[in-house]
This record gives structure tokens, C-alpha cells and sequence, in this order.
């Protein structure tokens, strides 16, 4: 295990709240409201990576959207590297896109079939107006899918003639091109086979250590992010259950929520195959935002 370190906060999330409208089937029509996230505090310390938990419809995906921005909390705040990200504007929100990266549960649909592989990795850096010359896009493009484990020739190929994990490769290729400082991660192998799905969370958590970025990583399994997380956060009906670092989740789950995702993932004998497991450095478990 790595010796625990106090790694300073990047992002914290404050009393978060976030509902979405609901219309109710009925025949005189209704709207009602569904609490996607209540009230949720919770910090992710720079360099690590933090996993979030829960089961489907838990809010696991609103939380990483918020914290990207991609919605807005109707309560709360996320705060970035300092600065409330709901406020905001012009050329900070320009320095905040480039520093955060999100990766879909879907490559299939996360990239534009009209377009080669090496413009999707490259389009960032032509919105951002970095490598402005299109032979030095090319060069990065070519860069970035060897750093992700991809063949150069792949950039002139089109997603459609890649396979499943190729295309999260190349979704991931392209969510480093700005160099980011965080990058959320929802769901990022669901939607592949089982043998590629550790071959991509590997990938992921070994960008973590090598590029020097925090990673969010939103899952339903709970039995893969505890071998890959530094960090957990449990999510039930919107609600944070229990936050600390993987290897104290796993070893006293305090919370009965996180007893239940656990005995569900764990081996009948839990002590001894628990003794068997290489899990990432505990340190300090992120604090819960006051
Ligand atoms: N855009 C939306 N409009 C209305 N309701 C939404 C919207 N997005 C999410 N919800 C609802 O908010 C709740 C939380 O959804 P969310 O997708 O965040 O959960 P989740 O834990 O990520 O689930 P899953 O793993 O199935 O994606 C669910 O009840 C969902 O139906």
C-alpha cells in the first residue's frame, strides 16, 4: 500500500441538491419532481481516483454531470479548484472545459461516424485553438492514440470499423488531448464485453498515476471499483450512505446499504479472499464537505 497522503481538495460538492421535472401519467396530466440528488456533500481529492457506488437510478450519473457542469444544481455548490462552477463565465468556463473531461458509457454514440478517428481526438485541440495547423493536430492525434493503447494507422479509420473497446479508447484519447486536470468517468465499460471492460478500467486508472489527473469513476460495480479506487462514495436514493477510502469500505462497511452492495459482490468467505486483495492506497478518506 502506498504510504497515506493528504492530497489537497479538487473538487467539493456542497449540500448539493438536484431534482428533475416528472409528468405523471395520469389522465388529467400531473407533474411531480424526482430528487436525483439530496443534499449531497462530498470532496475529491486531487491525483486520486474516486469511485461512486450505488445501484441504477441511485443519481451516480447527475452528481458527474453536475460536477462537469452539464447541469446545474437547484441547490448547493460544486466548487472547482476554488471557484463555484454555476457562476462561472466567458473565459473561465473556456479554462474549466478544458480542465475537465468527461468519458460516456457509450462509445457508440459518443462519436461522430462521419468523422475519422484522428479528427475526433483531435476536435478539442481545433476548439480550443491549440495545435492550430492540421499536420500538428494530426501529430497530437497520433500522440494521444498510441498513449491509449491504439495503433497510429487508426486515426484516418472511421468508429464505425472499430470495435467496442477500440472506440472507448479512442473516447478516452480524445478526453486527454487538453491535458485534463479531472476527468469523470460514467460508466465507462458497461456497454463492452466483459474481457475489454478491465483491459479499459486499467487503462483509465494507469492515466490517473501517469498524466497526474484526479478521475471520477461512476459504476454500478461495485466489485471492479474497489480493486481500481482509491476512494469510494455510496449512493442510495440520491443520498451519500458512506464515503472513505476503498480498503475501509470494503474491510468495515459501516453503513447496511453498503453491507448489502458488498455481500453481494463479495466470495462466501469474505476474510480470506478480502485477506487475498491488492487494493489501492487507502490514505486519508475524503471528508465529507461541512
Ligand atoms: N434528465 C432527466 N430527466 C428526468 N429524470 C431524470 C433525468 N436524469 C435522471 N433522472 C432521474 O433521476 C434519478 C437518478 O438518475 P441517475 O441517472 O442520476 O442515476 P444513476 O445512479 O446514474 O442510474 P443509472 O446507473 O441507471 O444511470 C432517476 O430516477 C432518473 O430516472
Amino acid at each position: 500500500m502506498r504510504e497515506p497522503k493528504a492530497d489537497p481538495v479538487l473538487v467539493d460538492i456542497c449540500a448539493v441538491t438536484k431534482r428533475y421535472a416528472h409528468h405523471v401519467g395520469t389522465a388529467r396530466g400531473g407533474r411531480s419532481s424526482i430528487l436525483a440528488v439530496a443534499d449531497l456533500s462530498l470532496s475529491v481529492r486531487q491525483g486520486r481516483t474516486l469511485g461512486i457506488v450505488g445501484e441504477s437510478g441511485s443519481g451516480k450519473s447527475t452528481l458527474g454531470r453536475l460536477i462537469s457542469r452539464l447541469e446545474t444544481p437547484d441547490s448547493g455548490s460544486i466548487i472547482f479548484d476554488g471557484r463555484d462552477v454555476s457562476t462561472i463565465r466567458g473565459r473561465e468556463l473556456r479554462e474549466f472545459r478544458r480542465q475537465v473531461q468527461t468519458v460516456f458509457q457509450d462509445p457508440y454514440s459518443s462519436l461522430d461516424p462521419t468523422k475519422t478517428v484522428g479528427h475526433a481526438i483531435a476536435e478539442p485541440l481545433h476548439v480550443h485553438r491549440e495545435a492550430r495547423s492540421s499536420s500538428q493536430r494530426r501529430a497530437r492525434a497520433i500522440e494521444l492514440a498510441e498513449r491509449v493503447g491504439l495503433p497510429r494507422a487508426i486515426i484516418d479509420r472511421f468508429p464505425t470499423q472499430l470495435s467496442g473497446g477500440q472506440r472507448q479508447r479512442v473516447a478516452i484519447a480524445r478526453a486527454l488531448a487538453l491535458g485534463p486536470r479531472l476527468v469523470v468517468a460514467d460508466e465507462p465499460t458497461s456497454a463492452l464485453d466483459l474481457s475489454t471492460r478491465s483491459e479499459i478500467l486499467n487503462l483509465l486508472v494507469e492515466l490517473q498515476d501517469t498524466e497526474d489527473m484526479t478521475l471520477v469513476l461512476i459504476s454500478h460495480d461495485f466489485a471492479s471499483i474497489r480493486h481500481v479506487a482509491h476512494d469510494v462514495a455510496v449512493m442510495h436514493h440520491g443520498r451519500l450512505v458512506e464515503v472513505g477510502s476503498a480498503a475501509h469500505i470494503t474491510e468495515t462497511p459501516t453503513h447496511p446499504y453498503t453491507q448489502a452492495l458488498l455481500s453481494a459482490v463479495l466470495p462466501p468467505h469474505p476474510r480470506v479472499a478480502r485477506e487475498k486483495l491488492t487494493m489501492r492506497a487507502a490514505g486519508p478518506s475524503p471528508t465529507e464537505a461541512p
